[in-house]
């Protein structure tokens, strides 16, 4: 049976990957908390791969966070999540290790890259500087994978997801993404009777949103894509795959959608001094598209989902 590494299992996308590695089955899932291994810890993770015998990676763990924590704690952006990079592909190929899938960015494109964002945009132009120090370590950990295929031979690809959301997201009131952020928020308030939620920026930066269940599916199937038919598909000096629904919305519709979701009445108060950041980020996911995967959890069919999720969960979810 392949051993396959889940790193970041107890997050959202590394969850969900677990999830759908146990119940397609043939395989061992194999997984440490961040306490059992800190994967900024070069010996740790040495240690790991020459004794587990390790056949496949999906590198989720990482250093994250949205918008605020980004622009607040740019060196721990930067700072871990090189060393994850670092620590997990080097120590995976010293090991052995043939296959690996890291998780980037969608934040590795310039600010203002034309749209939609393909996979050629990568290094055209400046970043947004909210989250440059992170994108700059999801920028170098693909061109970890590029250079280990050149050099070793071996078979590390990367998926650039749009911003996530579902299941084991994180709902902590400012380091979090916007829906998990504004999710906790409305429902808060609906329990309060409250008159009208904060909502960050001026409502206008448009995003594209994909479920977790369908980003843990896009993962695997790019995973499990032959070499030949992922070669084909990508170039030797560009080997990244943007992982999407295609679709965006302004952040002012994301709060309509919510208000109706969770069924709070009240008003929306936009909070100018927060930033917009990027002012859009649509992914061109044509190329996944060409190999065969499309999306298929509609933005309200995947709010509906994850807000039952967080009822069921209100003693538990992470915050
Ligand atoms: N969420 C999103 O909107 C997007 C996410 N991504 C990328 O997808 C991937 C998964 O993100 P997501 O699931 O949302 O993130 P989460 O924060 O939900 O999960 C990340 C996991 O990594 C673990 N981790 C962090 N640092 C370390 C460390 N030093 N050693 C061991 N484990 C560590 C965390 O453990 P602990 O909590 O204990 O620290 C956590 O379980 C990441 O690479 C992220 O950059 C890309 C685009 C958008
Ligand atoms: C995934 C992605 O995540 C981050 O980039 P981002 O796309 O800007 O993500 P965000 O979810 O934080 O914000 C999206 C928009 O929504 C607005 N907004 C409103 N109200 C809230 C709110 O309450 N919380 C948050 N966080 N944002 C809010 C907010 O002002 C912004 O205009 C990067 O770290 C980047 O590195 C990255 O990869």
């Amino acid at each position: 049976m392949r051993r396959i590494y889940v790193a970041g299992h107890r997050g959202m996308v590394g969850s969900g990957l677990v999830r759908q590695l146990m119940q397609a089955g043939g395989v061992e899932v194999i997984t440490r908390t961040h306490a059992e291994l800190d994967l900024t810890n070069q010996q740790a993770v040495a240690d790991f791969f020459a004794t587990e015998s390790i056949d496949e990676v999906y590198l989720a763990a990482a250093r994250v966070g949205g918008i605020f924590a980004n622009n607040t704690y740019p060196a721990d952006f930067i700072y871990d999540n090189l060393m994850i990079e670092c620590n997990v592909i080097h120590q995976a190929y010293q090991a052995g290790v043939t296959k690996l899938l890291l998780l980037g960015s969608s934040c590795i494109y310039p600010k203002a890259v034309s749209q939609p964002m393909s996979e050629e945009a990568l290094l055209t132009d400046v970043l947004e500087p909210t989250n440059e120090p992170y994108a700059i370590a999801k920028i170098a950990g693909i061109k970890l994978c590029e250079s280990y295929n050149r050099q070793h031979g071996v078979d590390y690809r990367s998926v650039m997801p749009t911003n996530l959301y579902g299941e084991n997201d994180n709902f902590h009131p400012e380091n979090s993404h916007v829906i998990p952020a504004m999710m906790r928020r409305f429902h808060e308030a609906k329990l309060n009777n409250d008159s009208s939620v904060v909502v960050w920026g001026s409502g206008t930066p448009m995003r594209e949103f994909l479920h977790v269940n369908d980003m843990a599916a896009a993962s695997i199937y790019v995973m499990d894509l032959d070499t030949e038919t992922y070669q084909s598909h990508t170039q030797a000096m560009l080997s990244h795959i943007n992982v999407g629904t295609g679709v965006d919305c302004t952040i002012r519709e994301l709060a309509e959608s919510l208000k109706q979701v969770i069924g709070f009445e009240g008003e929306l108060a936009f909070d100018a001094s927060k930033p917009d950041g990027a002012p859009r980020k649509l992914m061109n996911v044509e190329r996944l598209a060409q190999l065969g995967w499309r999306a298929n959890i509609s933005l309200l069919e995947g709010l509906e989902q994850t807000y039952a999720w967080f009822l069921e969960h209100q003693n538990d979810y992470r915050k």
